[in-house]
């Protein structure tokens, strides 16, 4: 069976990580019959450069119709002044939206070998195994009216609207309470139900959502403010955490620090299973930006980038033995001492973009041949 992924590397340090992940594609398809087509398209600021759009509409049709697109980062200094319609970060929210891909997983995971790469104590993070199901395609970066406002004495209002109905709220409580069933069978759900009405609707309905179908799970609920003083706290305590838009962009970038670096969190954003053949759009993508302080300097992290194809062999091509060897591959080689910068520790060997892709690739070769 064919494989369809299409790549969209993006800006800054998206297509440095990306040729990592091309090489282990590269790989797969020579030694195990991997069977991936890959295309490969333009996004973000180089988009714009190349026609004046953050994605062009034959690549949105080609992300469309491939099984699975693989997303680099986007955006950067070099945009800053470009309208707001055609900034770079516009052509990941098309993606999502027009994908309807409303559920985001973000997994917290810190590897052994990193506990001391964190913030925290490294008893507070060890064993460290979160999952941020994050709503992708509502609340306030996508509800109208958002806009500026010019009100005429010399003030403008800015306007963000902050939306969700009913079946946005049910539809990823389910993905969430659905995953808490194969991992610890513990949800908690945050939002801002003593400030926000739609954090009213958002506890409403995860709560008649549990009832309903998912009783057997347990089910907590947290004010989303608290929830990130409680991350940092003792993040151990949580297994699955569903929440918006907004406050899951925030919670999984507070989770990233939990495991050492932002260059270590992927993600897969997944859409509704298709009433016929039961797949799903999927983008898998890291967690961090563009990292222009460091974009074009060969020292990017690629484990985030990597460990997101990882996700994407599971969950959309159900490749689950490769998908573990690759996450296994991941944490050999983070054992063995090789570390890019950002997770940097005594003893270790630093190394660059490059060499951390090639190490993670013998490493997944070799485990492939026991
Ligand atoms: N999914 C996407 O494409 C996202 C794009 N952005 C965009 O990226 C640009 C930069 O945003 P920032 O706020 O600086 O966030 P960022 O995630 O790009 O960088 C934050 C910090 O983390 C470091 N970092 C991030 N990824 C790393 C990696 N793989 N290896 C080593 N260090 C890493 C960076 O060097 C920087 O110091 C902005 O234009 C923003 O809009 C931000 C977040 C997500
Ligand atoms: C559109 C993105 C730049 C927003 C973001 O930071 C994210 O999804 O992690
Ligand atoms: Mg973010």
């Amino acid at each position: 069976m064919t494989k369809s992924l299409f790549l969209l590397p993006g800006d800054g340090i998206g297509p440095e990580a990306m040729a990592e992940v091309r090489k282990i594609i590269a790989y797969m398809n020579e030694k195990q019959d991997g069977g991936f087509i890959t295309g490969e398209g333009l996004v973000g600021g180089s988009a714009y450069d190349a026609h004046g759009q953050a994605i062009s509409e034959s690549d949105m049709s080609k992300a469309m119709a491939a099984d699975a697109v693989l997303f680099g980062a986007v955006g950067g200094p070099k945009w800053d002044a470009v309208p707001y319609e055609v900034r770079p970060e516009a052509g990941l929210l098309r993606l999502r939206k027009d994908l309807e891909l409303f559920a985001n997983l973000r997994p917290a995971i810190c590897y052994p070998a990193l506990a001391d790469a964190s913030s925290l104590k490294p008893e507070l993070v060890e064993g460290l195994d979160i999952l941020i199901v994050r709503e992708l395609t509502g609340g306030v970066y996508f509800g109208e009216p958002k806009e500026i406002i010019d009100l005429g004495n010399g003030q403008k209002r800015g306007v963000d609207t902050q939306v969700y109905d009913t079946y946005e709220i049910e539809r990823i409580a389910s993905v969430a309470f659905e995953l808490a069933r194969t991992r610890k069978n513990r949800v908690c759900s945050m939002e801002k139900r003593n400030v926000m009405k739609s954090g009213v609707l958002w506890n409403q309905v995860v709560t008649e959502t549990h009832k309903r179908s998912f009783s057997d799970v347990q089910l907590e609920h947290m004010l989303a403010d608290a929830g990130g003083m409680q991350l940092v706290r003792a993040p151990k305590q949580f297994d699955v955490i569903v929440t918006d838009n907004l406050f899951g962009d925030m919670l999984s970038d507070v989770a990233a620090m939990l495991t050492g670096s932002l260059g270590m969190l992927p993600s897969a954003s997944l859409g509704a299973p298709d009433g016929k053949t039961g797949k799903r759009k999927a983008l898998y993508e890291p967690v961090h930006g563009s990292a222009p302080d460091i974009a074009g300097k060969g020292v990017a992290n690629p484990i985030a980038m990597i460990a997101s194809f990882a996700m994407c062999l599971r969950y959309s091509f159900n490749m689950v033995a490769e998908a573990d060897r690759l996450e296994k591959a991941i944490a050999n080689v983070l054992d063995k001492g090789i570390r890019t910068g950002d997770i940097m520790a005594d003893g270790c060997r630093q190394v660059g973009t490059v060499e951390m892709g090639d190490a993670i690739l013998e490493e997944f070769a070799s485990l492939s041949a026991q």
